[in-house]
């Protein structure tokens, strides 16, 4: 069982916390790792990397967020960590978002489910206590797009596949209200306007000159440059930090907590349109076909 905002819930068959490996790394840490989801610890300096591992692209089915969510939790919990580098462990894709199977042909149960899971991944992430870095080092559209957007910091590949931004409408969907909300706290409002209308995905310079990302570096130094940002972060006094982060974001996070139901079934009913289906259909579809 996990604990998910306040509720327990079963986890579903195939996320089996007893799959979990659990040892000691080098400098006595605990180490842990669900399937999908390395947690790279380094407890002298009090910094987890977590590698995204849903291969092929770490699309965001509802598995993985579970472990996800459950990997943030105990982080979080863990006095031992005080920041998080989030990364991906899939060559050249931080994350391709939201599973796009998770809301095609189930019905509306299922969508309800997966999209609480939704919701409570952007809040543990977006009201973590701890610093968060995310080291993109892939394309990131979407809903990896929000997960990056939910960090303290971004530092993005220079790399011009490696492409960012929330692209929902080119799927014929639409960023939930608090995708924008995080967007335009991040870019501005005309800069998002602009960026969600569009469904634009940003390379590298684009996405550093509009603010979407705040460092771009080689490839290979986007681990070390994500380690010296973190310790920059980590210098500021976490009381001071924490509060600060806290009086900047609650009132976005609160927007999404105080409407999380009627999100869901709004949610709900959007994806169960005939309409929509079909256009996430023929989108998936045209992924599939790209490579024939
Ligand atoms: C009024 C009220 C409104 C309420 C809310 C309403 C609506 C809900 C909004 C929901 C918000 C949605 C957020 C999302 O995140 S939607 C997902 C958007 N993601 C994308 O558009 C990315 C799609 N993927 C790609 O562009 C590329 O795959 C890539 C990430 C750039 C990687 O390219 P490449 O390395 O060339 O890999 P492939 O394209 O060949 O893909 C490999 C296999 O992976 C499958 N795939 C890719 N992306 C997804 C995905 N998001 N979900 C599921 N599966 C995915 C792809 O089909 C290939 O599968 P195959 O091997 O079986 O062919």
């Amino acid at each position: 069982m996990a604990l998910l905002a306040g509720r327990t819930v079963l986890l579903r068959a195939g996320v089996r916390l007893g799959a979990e490996a659990a040892t000691r790394g080098g400098n006595g840490a605990r180490r842990f790792a669900s399937h999908r989801v390395l947690v790279e610890p380094d407890a002298a300096a009090g910094i987890a990397t977590i590698k995204l591992k849903n291969p092929p692209v770490n699309s965001l089915s509802l598995e993985f967020l579970t472990e996800l969510i459950i990997c943030l939790e105990k982080l979080e919990n863990d006095k031992t960590f005080r920041g998080i580098i989030l990364t991906s462990d899939c060559p050249g894709i931080f994350s391709a978002g939201l599973d796009l199977r998770e809301m095609c042909g189930k019905n509306p149960a299922h969508y309800a489910e997966y999209w609480r899971a939704v919701q409570e991944i952007w809040l543990k992430l977006y009201l973590s206590n701890m610093v968060l870095v995310a080291a993109i080092n892939g394309a990131s559209p979407a809903g990896g797009c929000l997960m990056a957007l939910t960090c303290d910091y971004r530092v993005l590949a220079d790399n011009p596949r490696y492409r960012i931004g929330l692209n929902e409408t080119l799927l014929g969907i639409i960023a939930p209200f608090w995708f924008k909300d995080n967007l335009v706290n991040t870019i501005g409002h005309r800069a998002a306007d602009r960026a969600l209308q569009l469904g634009l995905l940003f390379p590298p310079t684009e996405a550093l000159q509009v603010g979407m990302v705040d460092q771009v570096v080689p490839e290979d130094q986007i681990h070390s440059t994500a380690l010296s940002v973190m310790s920059q972060w980590l210098a500021i006094p976490d009381h001071a930090r924490q509060l600060t982060k806290s009086m900047m974001r609650k009132a976005t996070a609160d927007h999404l907590i105080k409407q999380r139901e009627a999100d869901i079934q709004n949610f709900v009913s959007f994806i169960s349109k005939d309409s929509i289906q079909k256009s996430l259909q023929v989108y998936l579809e045209k992924l599939k076909q790209k490579k024939h």
